[in-house]
This record gives C-alpha cells, structure tokens and sequence, in this order.
C-alpha cells in the first residue's frame, strides 16, 4: 500500500516502535517458556524411586508437551479467531489477550518460589502453557490485522519484533545464569522478565491509538475493512485482514478481519457492510477468486512454509535442548543458552532479514521446494548429535561446533526459507487475492509447527 499524501507522518518511528514491541509480546510466552525447559526438567527430575536394584525416575517429556501444547492452541485458535472477530472486539481481544498472559507470567514467577509435588507442578505448567499461548494466538491474530492496515513496512517491523522474542528471551537465560544467584532466585528474575516486557507491550498498545499516523491509517480502514472480510467470510472462513496489498511476508500466524474498526468502536456486524462491498467491487469491476482457485496457485509455498515449520519443530526444541557439551565444567551451565536458544534465535532471525536483500531461488523454480525438502537431513544430523539420555542411535557429532554450525545452518534455513514462501505466495496471486493468499498461508504455518511438534514425541524416542 502506497503512502497516501495527505497520511501524516510517524513522527520519532513511535508507531514502528509500538509494533515493534507488539511484535516481540507477541511471541514471549512460547520462547520464554521453551527457553526455560532446564529449570523445568530441574523441578521435574528430583526424586528417584529405588525399586531394589534399579532406579525409576518418572519420565516428563517436558520438551515435547511443551511443544506440542504451544502449537496446538495456535492451530485451534488460527481457525477460531475468525469466528471470534465477529464476537469480541479488537480492542478486547488485544488488551485482553496481553492482560491474561501477564497473569500467567506472574503465577508462573510466583510457582517458583512454592514448592510443589513433580506431577502436581508439571499439570499446572501444561496448563499454564496451554492458556498462555492460547491467549498469545489470538493476541498475534489480532494484531497480524491490525498492522496489516499500515504501510507494508509495518508488518515486516512487527515481524523482526517477533523475531527477537527468542533472542530476549535467550540473553535473559544468560544473563539468569551469570547471576550467579542461587537458582530459585535466578529462576524468579528470568520470569519477572516477561511480566516487564508482557506490561510495556500493554503500554505500547494503549499508546497506539493515540498516535496521530496510526489514527490516521486505522480509522481510515474502517468502512473497507468491516465489508470485506464478512464477504471473504462467507466463503472461506479464515481470511487475512481486509488491507488490499494482503501481506507480502513474514510469518503471519492467524487471521484477525475486522481489527481495523476497534479503534473506532465496532460498527456491527450485518447491514451496511454488503453494501460496501458490492460498492467495492462495483468499483475494481472484479470478483474475488475463490479459495480454492487461490490455493491451486499457491500450493507449492503453502507446502513449503508447512514443511519447513514441520522439520523445525519436529527436532527443535525436543532433541536438541536435550544435547550436552563435551566439555564440562563452567561452560556446562551456559551451553544450550548459547549453542541451542541463542544460535537459533539469531540466525532465524538474521535468515529472515535476509531475504529483504536476496530472494533466491525465484518464485516459480523448482529448486525451491527441492531445497525446502532437502532440510529434512537436519533431522538425523541433529539426531546425532550428543543427545542425552539416548537408547538407541550412536553419537557422530559429539564436539560442541560441530553441533553449532548444525544447529546454525539448521536455523537459517528455517528463517529464510519461511519468510521466502510467505513474501512469494501473495505474488503469484492477483493483487485482489492478496489477503485470501496470505491466510491460507497463516494458516499452514500454524499446520507446519503443529505437525512439526506431533513428530518431536517419536524423533525423541527414536534417538
Ligand atoms: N510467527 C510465528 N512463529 C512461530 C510461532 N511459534 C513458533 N514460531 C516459530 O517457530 C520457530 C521456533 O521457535 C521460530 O522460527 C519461531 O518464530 C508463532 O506463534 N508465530
């Protein structure tokens, strides 16, 4: 979308920076609490039953649930923010989202210092991991909308801030760490983290409407927004906002129509809206293709951004957040901070950002998916690494760099490959089709990670 004439300017980027911020919030409660999967399995492996001879220790599969239980309410919530929309208003979705995500931040920070049986604590964390990132599903939602209404440098500064969550959230590990606080201490100041970043991105979001460049652009979207999405409803269910230009990267995570008109309070859901979009229509003198002649144009990203999302989480975070580093001592404590959260983070990030600048291979080459299926080596590569505790596969790459470069490789492609599918599917669509193609692709995006996480349960019993 171009920049209108008359549209004011965003004076001191305020408006960047709220998304910015907006962006990171969003994506806090799954790396905060994927990050923190050693603290859980410290509180989750204390006792040992001695049955005469051997040792039995309850086996958690933390990595995995945890995965698994944040995928899925994105996967489920994906489909039923498009029915909430109509219900709930934006506004209370967003602040209401970010009000009950700072809650179970705050219980989460309060559980550390109560001590609490292993499988008592472990169903109040798979709660509390389900909630948070239900929550945190339809607060992205909702947002994806929202900024969809602004230029498209926007949503691409939304999703560097959703992009930076996990690296946050990897220094706060660190820095956790270094302390050198005793560990319940350390545990409570890196959850008292979010409950800061959860406040500032509520404080973000206030400040937003009051802005005059995001006032301008998310009140003059009203009238369109709130009659063209009731229409694409109709016929597809999930569907990006209303915006014209759909959205041409990044990683869209569900659908929110309609969050144009929170601002202004919500004009209702029948009546006016169909005569808007006939007039729309009337006007461009074209219909919109139906969803499914979208996606026969668009299968091959929507099977690549699903493919990639599934390979990713499929051995991330379940196998290698359970490597160990063959040089113990001090760097112990630090090594799946750095070589696991912190090399991911930054290189899906930096594969990401990348792609502003190379787009390599094009839209229509067939080396694309090629390339996209061939990441599927990162499986047994990683496998192989020194994975702990292992039954049945030997370890080939025992040496902390060698499991690095895997796991830099590993994640580089997954940010680049991801953003290039999501910038490519709305381009071989007609710009009308735009917002149909970018929420079929949201929503196998969310497809991706859910599969990814199913598959995590097996590849980690496998190892
Ligand atoms: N956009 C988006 N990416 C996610 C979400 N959950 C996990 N990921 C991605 O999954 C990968 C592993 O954390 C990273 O690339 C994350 O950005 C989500 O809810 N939305």
């Amino acid at each position: 979308m171009k920049e209108r004439t008359d549209a004011p300017q965003d004076r001191g980027c305020l408006v960047g920076i709220c998304f910015f911020i907006l962006g990171l919030g969003t994506l806090l409660p799954w790396n905060f609490f994927m990050t923190a999967s050693l603290y859980f399995q410290a509180r989750l492996n204390t006792t040992e039953f001695s049955n005469s001879t051997t040792v039995v220790r309850t086996e958690y599969y933390f990595n995995n649930w945890m995965t698994l239980l944040s995928q899925l309410p994105l996967l489920l919530f994906t489909l039923l923010n498009s029915f909430l929309y109509q219900r709930i208003s934006g506004a209370v979705r967003i602040a209401g989202s970010l009000v009950f995500i700072l809650l179970l931040f705050i219980l989460t920070a309060v559980l550390v210092k109560v001590p609490m049986e292993e499988d008592r604590f472990f169903s109040v964390t798979m709660a509390t991991i389900w909630f948070i990132n239900s929550f945190g599903a339809v607060l992205q939602g909702s947002l994806f909308g929202l900024v969809g209404l602004l230029p498209q440098k926007y949503s691409t500064v939304f999703m560097s801030g959703q992009g930076l969550a996990g690296t946050f959230a990897a220094i706060a590990m660190l820095l956790a760490i270094a302390s050198n606080a005793d560990s319940e201490t350390a545990a409570l100041g890196y959850f008292i983290t979010p409950c800061v970043g959860t406040l500032v991105t509520l404080g973000s979001y206030v400040l937003l409407p009051r802005l005059e460049f995001a006032q301008h652009y998310l009140n003059k979207s009203v009238k369109y927004e709130a009659g063209a999405m009731d229409e694409l409803l109709k016929e597809s269910g999930p569907v990006e906002n209303g915006k014209l230009n759909g959205h041409a990267n990044g990683t869209a995570t569900s659908s929110s129509p309609k969050v144009g008109a929170e601002l202004e309070g919500d004009p209702g859901t029948d009546g006016p809206k169909h005569a808007f979009v006939s007039l729309e229509q009337e006007e461009k003198g074209q219909a919109k293709a139906s969803v499914k002649e979208v996606f026969k144009k668009i299968w091959v990203m929507a099977f690549c951004v699903t493919f990639v999302f599934t390979v990713t989480l499929s051995v991330f975070p379940a196998v290698t957040a359970d490597v160990r580093t063959s040089f113990p001592g001090k760097w112990e404590r630090f090594f799946i901070s750095v070589c696991c959260f912190l090399i991911f983070n930054l290189n899906d990030w930096i594969g990401r950002t990348v792609t502003t600048f190379i787009c390599w291979p094009g839209k229509e080459s067939r080396l694309f998916p090629l390339l996209v299926v061939s990441r599927v080596v990162f499986i047994p590569l990683l496998m192989l690494c020194n994975v702990q505790n292992r039954s049945f596969l030997p370890v080939f790459f025992s040496h902390d760099a060698a499991f690095a470069i895997i796991m830099a490789l590993f994640s580089l492609s997954s940010g680049y490959f991801v953003c290039l599918s999501m910038s490519y599917a709305p381009q071989l669509v007609d710009p009308k089709d735009g917002e149909t193609a970018g929420a079929l692709m949201t929503f196998f995006l969310a497809l991706g990670l859910s599969i990814g996480a199913s598959l995590s349960f097996p590849l980690r019993a496998l190892v």
